[in-house]
């Protein structure tokens, strides 16, 4: 079996009980979105979303409208590409001028991560501040990559992006109605310049599942998550009446969505985002793809105002998502000394 590299070793208390004995009853809510051509049926999924946002955070969808062949093929190509040798696949690794690509070193909370990754944009190029420095007002020009091999990877990408943008689209939509705010109300956060991502997830088998994590607990920072996941299972959410990690069971053609914590702030923490980590798996491999809905980098994100008054006053004060993500994306590589930034790091005293 050999030693593990120590990067990869959770301290006590984050580590992974592995086989828990009781079965979990309790499981994140799943959502028909079949019925959203009905007005009263959609009334009741903006309702059922929103319980799920505030009580867990996390909800699954099924007959979400993408189509299942696309998911087949998107899940297909990220396969071939990780199976590439390890030179073909650091022709488009990621560096610290391009943050996206290739990489098979990311840290979550300084511990690194039992996994390799793949990043690429939504849109064909972006801006981002050239740093997460406040005073450095100088921006950057982020442009995908794609690998020679497979020879479909690029079209299958460009066409999975479009139908699971119109998915987080929908979810935003009835995330807002469930505020009471007009349906399309955080739109143009998102029109010019999105920052969002997609990233291809592969886990390879783990020899020590009970010291390291695929993904350590970590809150997603954007506004949305729409992730695809196989069916080997892994994924652990927070649950937030006590505390315990709970495994999302995987749940054919569902997409697993998650609020992050622009969501959480926007909604003055009526939804929270909540924690989650990736369990490794000592015989399987696993993929899994995040679709990461990220504004973009010039939007303040602050607590809705419509939502404010003197018994909800403002919990946060505002801050750039542009530099939150820069200064997020600074650990990735290097372990740091201090925790990563945070959003109640503008938390606003009571
Ligand atoms: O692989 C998963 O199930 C989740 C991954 C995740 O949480 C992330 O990439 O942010
Ligand atoms: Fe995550």
């Amino acid at each position: 079996m050999g030693e593990i590299d120590p990067a990869f070793i959770q301290a006590t208390d984050q580590r992974p009980k592995l086989n828990p004995t009781n079965p979990v009853a309790d499981e994140i809510p799943i959502i028909d979105l079949s019925v959203l051509s009905s007005p009263d049926e959609t009334r009741k999924v903006v309702s059922e979303i929103g319980h799920a946002c505030k009580n867990w955070g996390f909800f699954q969808v099924i007959n979400h409208g993408v189509p299942l062949e696309l998911a087949r093929k998107i899940e297909e190509v990220a396969k071939t590409f990780f199976e590439l040798p390890a030179e073909e696949k650091k022709k488009v690794k990621r560096d610290m001028v391009n943050a996206l690509g290739y990489h098979d070193g990311e840290n979550t909370k300084n511990v690194r991560d039992w996994k390799e990754v793949f990043d690429f944009l939504v849109e064909d190029e972006t801006l981002v501040p050239a740093s997460p420095e406040p005073d450095d007002k100088e921006l950057r020009k982020l442009t995908k990559q794609w690998p020679q091999y497979p020879p479909e990877f690029r079209e299958v990408c460009q066409e999975y992006v479009r139908a699971v943008e119109k998915l987080a689209y929908k979810l935003l939509g009835l995330i807002a109605l469930g505020l009471d705010q007009p349906e399309n109300r955080f739109n143009d956060y998102f029109k010019d310049q999105q920052t969002s991502l997609v990233r291809f997830n592969h886990y390879p088998p783990c020899p020590f599942p009970h010291l390291a994590l695929g993904v350590g607990r970590h809150k997603d920072a954007g506004a949305l998550t729409v992730l695809a996941q196989d069916d080997v299972g892994g994924l652990e959410v927070k649950r937030k009446s006590d505390g315990e990690w709970i495994p999302v069971t995987p749940t054919p053609n569902a997409y697993i969505i998650n609020v992050g914590d622009i969501v959480q702030v926007w909604s003055n923490d009526k939804y929270e985002s909540v924690e989650h980590r990736v369990v490794v798996n000592s015989e399987k491999e696993r993929f899994s793809v995040p679709f990461f809905f990220f504004p973009a980098h010039h939007v303040m994100v602050k607590p809705l105002e419509e939502l404010l008054s003197d018994e909800n006053p403002a919990k946060y004060r505002e801050y750039n998502w542009g530099k939150f993500y820069a200064t997020r994306n600074r650990s990735d590589f290097k372990k740091q000394e201090v925790e990563n930034i945070q959003i109640h790091h503008f938390r606003l005293p009571e």
